[in-house]
């Protein structure tokens, strides 16, 4: 706004000057008279520094809101899509979700900061040059105004064909984005399969696509400028062609027709500038259409009206009847499924791939709801119960580490936003990962890249259990946590496991008939059901409650059952 109002004083000023020149003409020019020369001189100049001053504050004020407002802009729509549930985000193309949250705010950002304040700036110029040239000669001004029509004709035509291009290049752009994205997430198997040159053919191809949409539009944007300008020049040979005649009549003075002549330049820079306004409210449509898109998506699974908080879980779940079926799935993934799991004990569900086992783990932690019945935690539905509650209370380690590019303690921190050096060390050491966090070069501030670049499968499990471990949750799901890890690796990882499932409700999807002995009861699953209902092979810890006070680790151990005997617990 202040930006604006310090570009609308700097077009006050151009035509303040303007007439500063009309009056060195006829005073000094016309009558060869230098004295007459430094008055309107002086003001000439002071009004240029005066003007520089607004050009530079506006500019430097509309720039800084525009980089304010895409900020806002991009932290909004980015905390949209944070609610939005994993299996949303899994079914979009990455890239295209990446390339709407930078290039598609980007061309908004540029229409609403700069466009918009152009616009106002525009308006005023044009406004105080023809108040300033119908002052001058009315007749002259009517005659160079008639172009007015003609630039919206002409830049209609122009935006009509930009907008249907920019469209197709913001599409194209989050398919490029996005194949780049795929390809780098994929790098082992692209090489495995070498691969590599159908992928670059296939990056080249929509490249070319691109490259065709861009040049198009660039056609569009350098023919509209000299199109223009021969419209204006036209209009400008007409008007001297007038102001010669007004002359010759004595109604005008020659300051007077240099001074018009000088305000068309002026004048038909905000028209035309006004005409490429369209151009970009064109690029800016387009991508806030795909930013709107994203923004009209209702997030699923949302708190319901009237969720409450829950505090800390005594963690007993139960299933009711619960039937679910994935959108467009021919049949229900779980279809009236009902079990109960007491607080603390570690219940094992096992069965053929697509029975319907991780499905489970979603509804446990809201990331779907079911169609028919109610998962409950300590007798209450779900969806009676805010989501940040919920998932506080339950703590996620899957088959695939998911890692952060950052330090090893900040990935173990991850799981509990207060954690200090001495909880995610303790947390380290129950998940029997100190000693090679300690062995990395620069123990636990090493960097790891998101993929937990530099180590072992294990190692980025065992910090996921360590991570799991500070966030102390009450329940605990394990989907997969041992899957293609190496035997003396699942050996390795049985007792950091058990330590973090005791004293917590622990739902553990697995195959590994080593992870369902520790379970207290077997769940078999089969097509969306619970087939058998099997006892444990052997008994597993006798815990215990899970106590953050308890124990540096936030777990205390009983007796025989402690398989942390002989584990030191300081660093
Ligand atoms: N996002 C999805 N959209 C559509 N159908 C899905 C989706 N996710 C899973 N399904 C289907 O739902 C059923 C149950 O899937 P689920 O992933 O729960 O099985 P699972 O027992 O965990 O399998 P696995 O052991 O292979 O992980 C399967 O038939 C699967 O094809």
């Amino acid at each position: 706004m202040a930006g604006a109002l310090l570009l609308i004083c700097s077009a006050a000023c151009d035509s303040v000057a303007v007439s500063m020149f009309s009056t060195v003409v006829d005073s000094a020019l016309g009558a060869g008279d230098l004295t007459a020369l430094w008055t309107p001189a002086t003001w000439w100049a002071g009004v240029a520094v005066l003007s520089g001053v607004f050009v530079f504050g506006g500019e430097y004020l509309t720039a800084r809101s525009g980089e304010r407002f895409l900020l806002r802009l991009r932290t909004r729509v980015f905390g949209h899509l944070q609610r939005f549930s994993p299996d949303f985000v899994e079914r979009r193309r990455h890239g295209d979700l990446l390339a709407r949250l930078t290039d598609d705010l980007d061309t908004v950002e540029r229409f609403v900061s700069s466009g918009l304040v152009h616009v106002v700036t525009s308006l005023f110029s044009v406004i105080f040059f023809t108040c300033y040239a119908l002052y001058l000669s009315w007749e002259l001004a009517l005659a160079a105004f008639v172009i007015a029509p003609l630039f919206a004709v002409i830049t209609r035509q122009f935006a009509r064909r930009i907008n249907d291009r920019s469209r197709e290049q913001r599409a194209l752009n989050g398919e490029l984005t996005a194949i780049l994205g795929e390809d780098l997430a994929n790098a082992a198997v692209v090489q495995a399969y070498n691969r590599q040159q159908s992928e670059e053919r296939r990056l080249y191809a929509a490249g070319v696509r691109l490259l065709k949409t861009n040049v198009a539009i660039s056609r569009l944007s350098a023919l509209y400028s000299p199109v223009v300008h021969l419209a204006e020049t036209v209009c400008v040979l007409g008007v001297i062609a007038l102001g010669t005649w007004e002359v010759a009549a004595g109604r005008l003075t020659l300051g007077g027709v240099l001074a018009f002549a000088a305000i068309l330049s002026f004048v038909y820079g905000p028209l035309q500038q006004l005409g490429q306004l369209r151009v970009m409210v064109s690029a800016a449509t387009t991508g806030s259409e795909r930013i709107v898109e994203l923004l009209d998506e209702l997030p699923s699974p949302a708190d319901l009206p009237g969720a409450r908080p829950l505090g800390r879980a005594e963690g007993q779940l139960r299933l009711r009847s619960v039937t679910f079926r994935y959108p467009g799935a021919r049949r229900p993934a779980l279809d009236q499924v009902t079990t109960e799991i007491r607080p603390g004990e570690l219940v094992a569900i096992t069965g053929a791939s697509g029975a319907g086992k991780s499905t489970v783990t979603k509804l446990l932690l809201r990331f779907l709801d079911p169609d028919r019945g109610a998962v409950e935690l300590d007798g209450v539905d779900l969806r009676a119960l805010t989501l940040e509650s919920l998932r506080r209370n339950v703590a996620l380690v899957q088959q695939r580490t998911l890692l952060f590019h950052g330090t090893v303690r900040d990935n173990i921190a991850y799981g509990a936003v207060t954690t200090g050096h001495r909880e995610v060390v303790h947390a380290a050491m129950a998940a029997d990962a100190h000693q090679f966090i300690i062995a990395l070069p620069n123990g636990y501030d090493t960097i790891i890249g998101e993929h937990g670049h530099g180590l072992s499968g294990g190692q980025c499990q065992r910090i996921a259990i360590a991570r799991a471990m500070v966030a102390n949750a009450p329940v605990l799901v394990l989907d997969e946590p041992t899957a293609s890890l190496d035997d003396t690796t699942v050996e390795r990882l049985l007792v950091p496991l058990r330590r973090l499932a005791s004293g917590r409700t622990t739902l553990l999807i697995t195959h590994d008939l080593r992870l369902t002995a520790i379970a207290n009861r077997v769940l078999v699953m089969a097509d969306g059901h619970v087939a058998e209902r099997l006892p444990a092979a052997s008994s597993p810890p006798q815990p215990i409650h899970a106590d953050r006070g308890a124990s540096p680790g936030g777990v205390r151990w009983s007796g025989a059952g402690d398989p942390r005997a002989g584990f030191p617990m300081s660093p």
